[in-house]
């Protein structure tokens, strides 16, 4: 009877744990649907809108508007408006250029036309000039809403080079140049044409509010532009909570233009912008977000770091060319420009916690060439315009895909081949995760950036138009990043059993009350920890970037999530099972995921000389992924189990 009740029992308990499992399956094919549904919904829409590579759309909200079309468009990109020859003289007289870039004169003369416009246009294209021309033909000066003094301060050094009269109200401007400034607003001769000022300033200053009002019944407030204006989205990857507060400047001044500029913004964040500025049907005009001429690359980091990988590159594909590495803390900024300047590399750091003297002169002498690096945290940003940045390397992994965009689109904007190439490193995972701990979006944000450099068959270009739901064709991509020039080093590998055993050891350590670091696991999963662990656990033979890449896509699919721990001093990053973890009990559930193949160093071909250049091939930093198993390099190339 007995026997009868328990095998009852465990045939219940199985059922029953057979159904949670369904349970599960069931809300991840949910989850599924909603993301293909809303996907589709994003693809017919860019159908509908399509026209050329520039996609000019109208805003949804304003569904009494007709959508802006291609032949809208078309009108805008004449040179037959009562402004355009001013606009063309100044282009070349003040500005030196010689043409427009796409979609520049469009936006332009919808400004001049008085419209309120959105442009969307990636980082380095020339978003500046849509307002700073206008400013220049039109009456009056232009209200120019920046986020950082720095980015400001820079603006009116390159305005000042063009004999372009701009001005600033910040929180260090002195009381004289303040009331010089205030006088000059409601001065009908416009000693100035470009007004820069903080989100801060126009919320708290009452009496900057008074003069706008006054040069706004002047006719002199000719325009309003908000730079990074994804700023004021919480959506946003910068979000400034004074910039939820600028609704006020279209509430109080509505006859006044307004353009809002960003590179990185979704459609929704544009709609929450839209709704926070208080514009009613602005045109949007969307660049294609593609910089044909960045080479994006993923390296992994061997296991001590990668000064050696890149210092390498910049000796050898960047031989005298400039660049900036991108690091993650203050610490790192200094610790890696000594690396490298012990390596005869003339580079030196760049971070927050230096005197506002010296960060100006380290930007002053690597402008000028006097020295070939920066290395930076991402204080060095926003605004930073060198034309010729051959490349942009990040010793670390940026927090988002937003900010590695911004912060690799610092390279090439002369339009020249430059490289962006990623190190990719198991550690900085967690060292990230913990400072993105308080963001609500933060774990999300940075997990699609591992899948960005765990990717090993998608062009890196997809992934990032995916992420900006962009419609994107690879063959666009021509061959200029790693995936698309090498492709195909790779395995597909059932992981099963290996996230059984992983899994197992975290359960293990749970069970005995005891929390496991990222680099606790791979150890005890190796057989380095503990004597009284390793008796219990099976030790794996993968090799130890192997044990890495597998630990990192069981986090990114939920079999492990992150666990934190908090203490006055530091955030520890630990492993738990994650909300799949369970459905490794159930003997069907397999996991497969893309492996790099195992490459000896042999084959690993060195750095070549030209940025960009096709003959490049491989870096360095692409590894053996048994780099620290020195026996097995004798074979050439090596299958995994
Ligand atoms: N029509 C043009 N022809 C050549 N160079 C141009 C043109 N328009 C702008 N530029 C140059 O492109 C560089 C980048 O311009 P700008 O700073 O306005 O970029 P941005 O789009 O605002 O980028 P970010 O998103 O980083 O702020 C500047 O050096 C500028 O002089
Ligand atoms: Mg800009
Ligand atoms: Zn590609």
């Amino acid at each position: 009877m007995a026997n009868r009740t328990d095998d009852a029992q465990a045939e219940l308990d199985s059922v029953e744990a057979e159904l949670e499992m369904v349970e599960l399956q069931i809300s991840e094919l949910l989850e599924k649907q909603t993301k293909l549904n809303s996907r589709k919904n994003k693809l017919l829409k860019n159908l509908e809108g399509a026209c050329s590579s520039a996609q000019p759309s109208g805003s949804s909200k304003a569904p009494k508007q007709a959508p802006f079309s291609k032949q809208d468009l078309k009108h805008y990109e004449k040179s037959d408006f009562s402004w355009s020859k001013e606009v063309q003289t100044k282009l070349s007289s003040v500005f030196q250029l010689s043409k427009f870039r796409p979609l520049q004169q469009a936006a332009i003369n919808l400004s001049m036309s008085g419209k309120d416009l959105f442009l969307v246009m990636p980082t380095g294209r020339g978003k500046s000039l849509c307002y700073q021309l206008p400013a220049l033909c039109s009456k009056g000066f232009t209200l120019v809403i920046a986020p950082l003094v720095s980015l400001m301060e820079d603006q009116l050094m390159s305005l000042k080079s063009n004999n372009v009269s701009a001005v600033t109200l910040n929180a260090s401007s002195t009381k004289e140049d303040s009331k010089q400034v205030l006088a000059g607003m409601i001065d009908t001769n416009s000693p100035f044409k470009l007004l820069y000022v903080t989100p801060e300033k126009v919320a708290k200053s009452k009496l900057l509010m008074s003069k706008l009002e006054k040069a706004y019944n002047m006719g002199l407030l000719a325009r309003i532009a908000v730079d990074e204006v994804h700023c004021c989205s919480q959506w946003g990857h910068d979000f400034r909570p004074d910039y939820k507060l600028l609704g006020i400047l279209k509430r109080q001044f509505p006859n006044v233009p307004l353009v809002g500029l960003t590179a990185t913004a979704t459609s929704n964040v544009l709609k929450d912008c839209q709704k926070i500025l208080c514009v009613q049907e602005p045109i949007t005009l969307t660049a294609p977000f593609n910089r044909p001429n960045l080479y994006y690359e993923v390296c992994f980091k061997d296991n001590v770091d990668c000064i050696d990988q890149i210092a390498a590159l910049i000796r050898g594909r960047y031989k005298n060319q400039s660049g900036i590495v991108y690091v993650f803390s203050q610490k790192d900024a200094e610790v890696v420009a000594t690396d490298l300047q012990k390596k005869d590399i003339l580079a030196q750091p760049y971070h927050a916690n230096m005197e506002p003297a010296d960060k100006s002169l380290v930007h002053q002498r690597w402008s000028s060439k006097k020295i070939q690096v920066v290395v930076a945290t991402v204080a060095f940003g926003m605004g930073i315009d060198k034309a010729d940045v051959r490349f942009v390397i990040h010793h670390t992994i940026s927090k988002s895909i937003e900010n590695y965009y911004q912060e690799s689109g610092r390279a090439g904007r002369d339009d020249g081949p430059a490289d962006c190439i990623v190190f990719f490193g198991f550690m900085d995972i967690f060292r990230i995760s913990t400072m993105v701990v308080m963001e609500n979006t933060g774990q999300q944000k940075l997990k699609n950036m591992i899948a960005y450099c765990q990717n090993l068959d998608r062009c890196r270009r997809a992934m990032m138009a995916i992420h900006f739901d962009e419609v994107w064709n690879d063959k666009e991509c021509n061959q200029m990043c790693d995936i698309c020039r090498h492709g195909n080093d790779y395995i597909t590998m059932d992981i099963t059993q290996h996230a059984r055993d992983v899994v197992e050891v975290v359960e293990m350590a749970g069970s005995m009350d005891e929390k496991l670091t990222p680099l606790k696991v791979c150890d005890a999963w190796m057989g380095k920890g503990p004597a009284k662990r390793r008796k219990t656990i099976k030790v794996t033979s993968l090799s130890r970037l192997e044990v890495e890449s597998i630990i990192i896509h069981l986090l990114l699919h939920g079999y492990f999530s992150e666990d934190f721990s908090f203490t006055p001093y530091t955030t520890y990053f630990y492993l738990k099972l994650g909300p799949k973890a369970s459905l490794l009990k159930n003997g069907s559930h397999s996991i497969t995921m893309k492996m790099r193949r195992v490459v000896s160093p042999a084959t690993v071909k060195k750095v070549s000389e030209s940025a960009g250049g096709k003959s490049s091939a491989k870096v360095e930093g692409k590894r053996p992924a048994d780099s620290d198993n020195k026996k097995s390099v004798a074979k050439k190339v090596k299958t995994l189990p």
